[in-house]
């Protein structure tokens, strides 16, 4: 896409995703994997179509993944109704279908345990519409925690020139906002002349192709890095901040996030680079004591051999692709939340924000 199409774009983004019509409706997703050349998008007409575009990363980022299951109960309750089925039937099966999508997001069970509540809950009668509506709900409820982390992170950016962050965790990977870039277009509004290094993240690029599009239809001064350059750059001084997101953090504070994000962590703690996480209260899982036991999915080799189609590693080579690492509570200067601050990272203050439940 040439700059001048991109200068040309309107500030506002298009909808991560948005639920088209009433209980017979269906799920739209902007498709994430066309970003940014083509901006066209994905309907999720059955929950195996749901299911697909969650595991193919057609929609993607902890809370997006939660939100778009949560909707993926709604479509296969229409589906039910369509076929005349066992609609509750319908319902519980998709949560149990839909909670293999991904392993590693916990906001993908937070929200499959709140509908399956629902569905459970529900008479015969009202259980397509209270299903959606607590679809909606939880949608609505993201947009407000987006706002949260940004308005609470954004003071730790005061000052800072250049903020260096991994991955996708803008609007894109939740309602809107998201969590990580939250922060940054909040700071962005008080310091226009903030500017954001993206790490390209390999090997999806969801840096490249997506964080870079979000900012720069936002207005926002960004540079694509390769991953590998990150280190230099805080070497010489140019990165003032370290901004992620986070898709499972454990009760001591130990974050999974994007794979890369661990070294950057050790990089930024080297060089005295404030490193920071942001993530709604629902990425918390208070079942585990700390990162070891957080599942780390692995995904298909050719995503690393063949990018976008064209063989990169050599034939009869093994390939390595865990999707996420574990940044050790130690090595972050502050969790971000949608209920405050967390700092410094320990059990203790985890626990005093996000309450033990
Ligand atoms: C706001 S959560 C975003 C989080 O999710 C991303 O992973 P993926 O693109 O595989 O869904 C990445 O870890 C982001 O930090």
């Amino acid at each position: 896409m040439n700059s001048e199409l991109v200068k040309t774009k309107a500030s506002t983004l298009p909808p991560t995703l948005q639920w088209v019509g009433g209980i017979d409706g269906f799920l739209r997703l902007i498709d994430q994997t066309k970003l940014p050349v083509e901006e066209v998008y994905f309907d999720c007409n059955s929950v195996e179509q749901t299911h697909d575009a969650i595991y193919r990363l057609v929609v993607r980022g902890a809370p997006a993944i939660g939100i778009a299951a949560a909707y993926g109960v709604s479509v296969a309750i229409g589906t039910a109704m369509k076929e005349q089925a066992d609609a509750r039937k319908a319902a519980l099966a998709a949560i149990d279908y839909l909670a293999t999508s991904r392993p590693t997001a916990v906001n993908l069970f937070w929200a499959l345990d709140q509908m399956r509540v629902v569905v459970n809950e529900a008479t015969d009668q009202e259980l397509a519409d209270r299903v959606l509506q607590k679809a909606k709900a939880i949608h609505e409820q993201d947009r407000q925690t987006c706002a949260a982390i940004g308005q609470h992170g954004a003071p730790l950016l005061n000052g800072c020139r250049n903020v260096l962050t991994h991955c996708n965790a803008g609007a894109l990977a939740a309602s809107e906002k998201g969590t990580a870039l939250a922060v940054i277009y909040a700071a962005h509004e008080l310091q226009p002349e903030l500017h954001v290094y993206a790490d390209e993240t390999r090997p999806l690029l969801q840096g490249a192709r997506l964080t870079a599009w979000e900012l720069a239809r936002s207005g926002v001064d960004v540079t694509v890095l390769c991953d590998n350059m990150a280190a230099s750059l805080m070497q010489a001084g140019k990165v003032d901040a370290v901004v992620v997101g986070a898709d499972r953090i454990a009760a001591n504070g130990d974050a999974a996030n994007k794979i890369g994000t661990y070294p950057l962590a050790i990089v930024a703690r080297h060089h005295g680079v404030p490193f920071y996480v942001a993530a709604p209260v629902s990425t918390f899982d208070r079942t585990l004591a700390d990162g070891a036991g957080i599942p780390i999915e692995q995904r298909d080799a050719r995503e690393v051999s063949h990018p976008y189609g064209t063989q990169t590693a050599a034939d009869g080579a093994n390939i390595y692709n865990p999707a996420f690492d574990v940044t050790p509570a130690e090595l972050i200067t502050a969790i971000i939340t949608d209920q405050g601050i967390i700092q410094p990272v320990n059990a203790a203050n985890v626990a005093k924000t996000i309450g033990l439940s």
